[in-house]
Parts: structure tokens; C-alpha cells; sequence
């Protein structure tokens, strides 16, 4: 019997220009147990990845801000003070940095997100002004509330179906899965991993991007 699944998307799904690996189509729909995208992407993101694998829609997104399980949708985190403090930020001459339409954050509902272009210091600065945080993913800053967490979004999933989070196995590649890590029976880093990562999990495999991620699903 295989194991239920936590699977980050970016850096873990992907290749290293960022698209999807499409030896998920050969894996992911025929993984006979729960399988969850814990993403940090807004809320949108992983439920089209899943219709279009051929998934159930069992979702962590925004980081935790959002869950998607058993067709119930629960949330965490304050959007307004998010949102309030990238209005300070901006109004302090900082960029979000995905242009006007800013598809990244227009159906963020818990979180804002900024581009790594965007001046650090001066977004930690506001951040912490609010009493969020700032999570670098190594593809965006995540202006969040602190103890939102992928990990608490999957011991919510894990409410609705028969399972622990320990019977999962997590493989990711950065900060925002470290708490998934400390949650689930077994980690892995994809070699990609920033250090945060590495450290968290229990593994850290050879081979970087999906080729880590098939390492770890074809030894189970
Ligand atoms: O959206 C991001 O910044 C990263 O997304 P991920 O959690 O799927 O890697
Ligand atoms: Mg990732």
C-alpha cells in the first residue's frame, strides 16, 4: 500500500524554469491514496492543477490560508492587515512587482504576495509593523500571518479523510514546507532545496526538481 501524499508544487512539481514536469500525469492520477498540493500559490492555482492531473480537489493553498477538502473551503489569516500593509509598503515606494494585472495576487484571498525583485528590507520592515511575517520561497515574499502554515492546513485535510498526518509522506523544496515536514511520518528535500528546507527534512535527495520528487514516489 502506498502512502497519502503532501506534495509541494513549485520547485517540486516543476522543472527549473518553473513549468510543470509532465511526468505528473504519468504519476499523480493513478497514486492509489490521498494526494494534497500544498502550494503557496493562491487558492486558484492548485484546484486547476488538480482538475486538469485528474485529481481530487484536495488543496492547501496561500501557504495554509486556504483549504480545500471533502467540499468544504476553510480559511486562516488576515487578508485586511495584509493588504493594509502592502498599501504602506507601496505608498513608501515599494513595488509589488507583477505589473497591473497582478494575477498572482488578484484571487489571493488570505495573503499578499510580492516578487523578489522588490526591496526586502523595506518589506520586513512594514511586515513586521503589522505583526505579519515575510516567507521566501525562493519564488515570491509571502506577506502572511504568522502561524499560518501548510502543516496546519493539512491537519485540517486530515480531519476530513482517515488519516494522521504522520501516515504522509511531504516532499518540497523551501521554507513554506518546513512545517509540513515536521508534521508527516517522512520528509524530503528535493536537492533544489534552500536551507531552511534541508534542514526540516528527513532526506535530502540526489536529484533536483521532479527528478527527486519520482526518485522518492518510485521507492515507495
Ligand atoms: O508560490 C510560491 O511562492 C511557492 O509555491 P510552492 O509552495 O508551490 O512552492
Ligand atoms: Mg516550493
Amino acid at each position: 500500500m502506498v502512502p497519502p501524499l503532501v506534495l509541494d508544487i513549485d520547485g517540486t512539481l516543476t522543472d527549473a524554469a518553473g513549468r510543470l514536469d509532465p511526468r505528473v500525469f504519468d504519476v499523480l492520477p493513478s497514486w492509489d491514496a490521498p494526494v494534497v498540493l500544498a502550494t503557496g500559490k493562491a487558492f486558484p492555482y492548485p484546484v486547476s492543477l488538480c482538475h486538469y492531473i485528474g485529481l481530487p480537489e484536495t488543496v492547501v493553498a496561500e501557504n495554509g490560508g486556504v483549504v480545500l477538502v471533502d467540499d468544504h473551503v476553510t480559511y486562516a489569516g488576515d487578508r485586511e492587515a495584509a493588504q493594509a500593509a502592502a498599501d504602506e509598503f507601496v505608498a513608501r515606494g515599494g513595488d509589488l512587482g507583477w505589473g497591473g494585472a497582478d494575477t498572482v495576487n488578484r484571487w489571493r484571498e488570505t495573503e499578499i504576495a510580492v516578487n523578489l525583485d522588490a526591496d526586502e528590507a523595506l518589506l520586513r520592515e512594514v511586515a513586521s509593523e503589522y505583526d505579519l511575517e515575510v516567507v521566501d520561497t525562493g519564488y515570491a515574499y509571502h506577506l502572511k500571518s504568522p502561524g499560518v502554515e501548510k502543516a496546519v492546513g493539512l491537519e485540517h485535510v486530515c480531519e476530513f479523510l482517515d488519516y494522521d498526518p504522520v501516515d504522509f509522506v511531504a516532499i518540497g523544496d523551501s521554507e513554506n514546507d518546513a512545517s509540513t515536514f515536521g508534521v508527516v511520518g517522512q520528509s524530503y528535500a528535493v536537492a533544489n532545496a534552500d536551507d531552511v528546507a534541508k534542514a526540516a527534512a528527513d532526506e535530502v535527495l540526489e536529484e533536483s526538481y521532479m527528478d527527486g520528487t519520482l526518485s522518492v514516489l518510485e521507492s515507495l
